[in-house]
C-alpha cells in the first residue's frame, strides 16, 4: 500500500492493526472508516443489495410452459403487492408522494399487456427470469423514445423489473430492506432514492464502503441525526445479521460487540448530549458577537429537529431533496405548501431557499441532463440546469413568491452552482422579476471565490458551500470514498477561498454565511467566524456542539485560529494549529 500524502481527513479506513487496542472479541472486529455523523448505533447489520444482474440471454425452461408462465406471473403479483404495502408505509411517514409513485408501479406491474409479453416468450422456451427481462424490454424501449417526461418513468419500470427477476432468481431484494427490529443499514452507497423511503426510527446507523465526508449519505444522515460511518473498505461483506457498534464520531465499527461494551458508547453519547443543553439562545462568540446559527434541511419534515435544536432560521434548504424520488415535475401548489410549511416554523427568522440542485450527487428524474455526462460534477448542475429549463426556475421563484406573502419570516433565495458575474445577474434577475427581493448566491465553484468582488454588486448574500468549494479547489469528487482525505475543508486553500468571498461581501456591507458541512466542526467553525463569515448553517443535531464551542471563545481567538490555520501547509498542520489556539471543549471529546 502507497504511503499516505496527506495526514488530514479520517483515520485511515480498514480494520484496526493488531495493537490498535481493539478490546473484547481481538482487534479483527474493529474496523475503521470515516465517521460523518456522530453518534452511537447498535444493531444488526441489514445489508442493502446492489445491482440485479441480468438473467442470461437464451437461458430455458424445463418443458412445462404452463408451470413456468405461472410462477412469471406470480412473481409480478407479488412485486405489485409489495410495492402498494411499501406505498402505504410511506403514506404512513407522510410521504405521499411517494405512495402515489409506488402505487402507479404496482399497477404497471399487472398490466396486462406486460403478462401477455410473458406468457408468449414462455410459450417460446424461455425461461421466466429472461422471458421478464425481455418483456420489460419491450416496454422500456417504448417509452425511452416517447419523449423526455415518459424517458424519466424508465427507472420506476427498470425498478419493477429488478424486483421481479430478484424474486424469480432467488436473490436479496434491492431497496432499504424490511425488518421487524431497528437495524444498521450497511451498503456500498446510498443513492437518494434508496434513501427517500427510509423510517428513521428503523434505522439506527448507515455504513457504506463508497461516499466522502461531503457525500449524500453524510448529509443526509447529519440531517436525521443518525450515527454514520462512510469509505469501510468491505462493508457489505458483514454477514446479514450481524450484531455491530457504530461509532459515527470515532468512525469505527466493532463487529459483535460486548453488552457492556453498547452499554458504555451510549452512556458516554447521552452524557454528551446532556452536556451540550447548557449553553441556549442565539449564536455568539464569548465576547458577544452574534453569529447567527441555522439549520440546514430538506423539507418540512426536517423542521422538528431544528428547532429543537435552537435553528434561529434556515440557511440552507435543499429543495431537490423534496423531489429525489419522483419522475414528475412537482406541481405549484404542491412546491407552494411545502415552502410555506418551512416559512411559517420561523416566525420573523430568516429562511434561505435554495433553487433546484439538479445533477451530479443530487439526480432529479424529471430534470435528466440532456447527454451523456463522463464527468457529472463538471456537467449541467443546479444553475446550469436551471438555464437549460428556465420555466422550472420561474416556476419555482413564483412558487416560493406566493409562500412567503404574508408570513413574517424573511425569504431569501439563492442559486447553487453559480460560476461568474453573469450568471449570478441571471438568477438575481429572474428572482426580482418573480418577486423576490433578497436574491443571493451560493459560493462553491472556485472562480465564484476568487472572482467573488465581480459578483457581489449583483446579489445580496453570499453563502459559501464547503462541501463543493472543497471538491472542486481539491479535484476530489466528493463521492469518492477513497479521496476521503482530500475532501477536508481545512485545506489552507478552501481557507483562502472562503477568505475571499467573505471578505468580498463585507467590503460590500453584504453578508456571507458558511452552509457546508464545514460549518458543523466545531474548531472549523471558530475559524470560518475569524476568516469573516457571518454566519453558519448545519444540519440540526450539529447546532449544540457548535453553538458551545462558539460561546467559550472570543472573536480575536477565533481570528488568530483562522491566520495561524491559513498560514499552514496541509489540512492536517491547519487543523492542529487552530486547535491549539482553541481551548474547545475538551470534556466533550472536542
Ligand atoms: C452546501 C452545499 O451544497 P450541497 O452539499 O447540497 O451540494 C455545498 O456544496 O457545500
Ligand atoms: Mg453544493
Amino acid at each position: 500500500m502507497p504511503e499516505p500524502l496527506h495526514d488530514a481527513g479520517p483515520a485511515p479506513a480498514g480494520t484496526e492493526p493488531p495493537d490498535g487496542g481493539a478490546g473484547p472479541g481481538g482487534a479483527d472486529d474493529l474496523l475503521r472508516g470515516a465517521g460523518v455523523s456522530p453518534g452511537i448505533g447498535a444493531g444488526p447489520v441489514r445489508v442493502l443489495a446492489g445491482a440485479v444482474p441480468e438473467p442470461p440471454p437464451g437461458a430455458r425452461h424445463g418443458g412445462d410452459a404452463a408451470a413456468e408462465k405461472a410462477t412469471a406471473l406470480a412473481a409480478l403479483e407479488a412485486v405489485a403487492a409489495e410495492l402498494e404495502a411499501r406505498g402505504e408505509q410511506a403514506a404512513a411517514l407522510g410521504n405521499k408522494d411517494g405512495q402515489e409513485v409506488l402505487g402507479a408501479q404496482a399497477l404497471m406491474a399487472r398490466d396486462p399487456g406486460l403478462a401477455d409479453g410473458v406468457a408468449a416468450k414462455v410459450g417460446e422456451g424461455t425461461a421466466a427470469p429472461r422471458a421478464v427481462f425481455e418483456a420489460f424490454g419491450v416496454y422500456r424501449e417504448m417509452l425511452a423514445g416517447a419523449g423526455e417526461y415518459m424517458a424519466a418513468r424508465v427507472s420506476d419500470l427498470d425498478d419493477i423489473r429488478d424486483r421481479a427477476v430478484t424474486r424469480l432468481l432467488g436473490l436479496p431484494m434491492p431497496g432499504v430492506p424490511d425488518s421487524d427490529e431497528p437495524f444498521v443499514l450497511v451498503a456500498r452507497d446510498l443513492a437518494p432514492a434508496d434513501t427517500a423511503l427510509i423510517d428513521p426510527s428503523q434505522v439506527v446507523a448507515f455504513v457504506t464502503e463508497g461516499g466522502g465526508p461531503t457525500s449524500h449519505t453524510a448529509i443526509l444522515a447529519r440531517t436525521m441525526g443518525v450515527p454514520a460511518v462512510v469509505a469501510l473498505p468491505g462493508a457489505t461483506g458483514l454477514p446479514e445479521g450481524t450484531r455491530v457498534l457504530v461509532d459515527g464520531g470515532a468512525g469505527t465499527v466493532r463487529v459483535d460487540p460486548a453488552d457492556e461494551e453498547v452499554a458504555a458508547a451510549r452512556g458516554a453519547a447521552a452524557a454528551r448530549a446532556a452536556l451540550l443543553t447548557e449553553t441556549t439562545g442565539p449564536g455568539a462568540t464569548a465576547d458577544g458577537h452574534p453569529v447567527p446559527l441555522l439549520a440546514n434541511i430538506g423539507g418540512p419534515r426536517d423542521v422538528e429537529a431544528a428547532l429543537m435544536n435552537g435553528a434561529e432560521g434556515v440557511g440552507l434548504y435543499r429543495t431537490e431533496f423534496l423531489f429525489l424520488d419522483r419522475s414528475t415535475p412537482p406541481d405549484d401548489a404542491e412546491q407552494e405548501r411545502a415552502y410555506r410549511e418551512v416559512l411559517e416554523a420561523f416566525p420573523e427568522g430568516r429562511v434561505v431557499v435554495r433553487t433546484l440542485d439538479a445533477g451530479a450527487d443530487k439526480p432529479l428524474a424529471f430534470l435528466p441532463p440532456p447527454g451523456e455526462e463522463p464527468n457529472p460534477a463538471l456537467g449541467e448542475r443546479g444553475l446550469r440546469m436551471a438555464r437549460l429549463h428556465p420555466e422550472v426556475l420561474r416556476g419555482q421563484l413564483a412558487a416560493l413568491a406566493r409562500a412567503a406573502a404574508g408570513v413574517s419570516a424573511k425569504l431569501e433565495v439563492m442559486a447553487p452552482m453559480v460560476t461568474d458575474a453573469a450568471e449570478a445577474a441571471f438568477f438575481a434577475a429572474a428572482c426580482r422579476d418573480a418577486g423576490i427581493e433578497r436574491p443571493g448566491v451560493m459560493v462553491e465553484v472556485p472562480a465564484a471565490a476568487l472572482r467573488a468582488r465581480d459578483l457581489v454588486p449583483e446579489v445580496e448574500f453570499f453563502s459559501i458551500g464547503t462541501n463543493d468549494l472543497t471538491q472542486y479547489a481539491c479535484a476530489a469528487d466528493r463521492q469518492i470514498g477513497g479521496l476521503a482525505a482530500l475532501q477536508d475543508p481545512w485545506q489552507p486553500a478552501v481557507l483562502d477561498l472562503v477568505a475571499m468571498a467573505a471578505a468580498a461581501a463585507a467590503d460590500a456591507g453584504k453578508g456571507s454565511g458558511v452552509c457546508g458541512e464545514a460549518a458543523a466542526d466545531p474548531a472549523l467553525a471558530c475559524v470560518l467566524v475569524g476568516v469573516g463569515v457571518t454566519s453558519l448553517s448545519m444540519s440540526a443535531p450539529s447546532l449544540p456542539p457548535v453553538r458551545a464551542v462558539l460561546a467559550r471563545h472570543t472573536m480575536d481567538q477565533c481570528r488568530e485560529a483562522a491566520a495561524a490555520a491559513r498560514a499552514a501547509r496541509s489540512a492536517g498542520a491547519a487543523r492542529e494549529a487552530a486547535r491549539a489556539l482553541l481551548p474547545l471543549l475538551p470534556e466533550l471529546g472536542l
